[in-house]
């Protein structure tokens, strides 16, 4: 599939949220951060905003769920026209069957790992999944200093996709910026989150054009 952007809207002005997307047209998906004030010590929005964006641009949503019990409520996203959902495993009671509901649902399914949970661990459960998100700061907040310790995870994700011939994507998320994203690229991520490099550029969309040149410059296979 080769390189992608996907904007976080965490920093957008959220009182705008459908103009705030319009734009970044060149994005490749809207990341989008559904927070519920358990797993994470922030509060963000729900599935009624959601399905009021999913309506409200073209671009395909990617929903990225730090709750609690995401087993209960995340098919409830893919149903409200998510093309790629993502789960904390540290969060999930079944992660298997969590992905194969998202799937019969017609949603991409997707797992994230906070920085300091291992990959090793789930290598057998990579078959199950669409994309693999790899947090790259603690989840909760934007605006964030990346965390180079994932890196060698980074490196060994890929590794272990390759090893099993899978046609996964790898997502990083968090402090992603022009500064950052070759490191990322380099260690064989190919889809990328970035929220306030986005959203703070005086121009938005030339800062995802920017960030998919950088990736695309220094990624291993092209
Ligand atoms: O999931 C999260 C934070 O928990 C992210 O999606 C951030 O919102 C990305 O923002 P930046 O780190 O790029 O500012
Ligand atoms: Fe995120």
């Amino acid at each position: 599939m080769g390189i992608q952007i996907t904007p976080s809207v965490l920093n957008a002005d959220l009182s705008r949220l459908a103009d705030e997307v319009a734009r970044i047209p060149s994005s490749d998906w809207v990341h989008i951060d559904v927070m519920d004030n358990h797993f994470v010590p922030n509060l963000t929005l729900g599935l009624p905003v959601f399905e009021s964006l999913a309506r409200a641009t073209d671009l395909p949503l990617d929903a990225h769920l730090m709750i609690e019990d995401p087993d209960r409520w995340a098919p409830a996203y893919a149903e409200a026209g998510a093309g790629s959902v993502t789960f904390h495993v540290e969060a999930a009671k079944a992660p298997v069957r969590l992905a194969r509901e998202l799937r019969a649902k017609g949603a991409r399914a997707s797992m994230a790992l906070k920085p300091a949970t291992g990959i090793d661990q789930y290598a057998d459960v990579l078959g199950e999944l669409d994309m693999v998100l790899l947090m790259t700061v603690e989840p909760g907040f934007g605006g964030q200093k990346f965390l180079d310790l994932v890196l060698p995870k980074i490196r060994r994700t890929r590794e272990l996709i390759s090893a099993a011939g899978l046609e996964v994507w790898l997502q990083v998320d968090g402090g992603v910026s022009p500064e950052t994203i070759e490191r990322c690229a380099e260690a064989g991520a190919d889809v990328f989150v970035a929220g306030s490099a986005v959203f703070s550029a005086d121009d938005p969309d030339a800062m995802v054009q920017q960030l998919r040149k950088l990736a695309a410059g220094a990624t291993p296979h092209g």
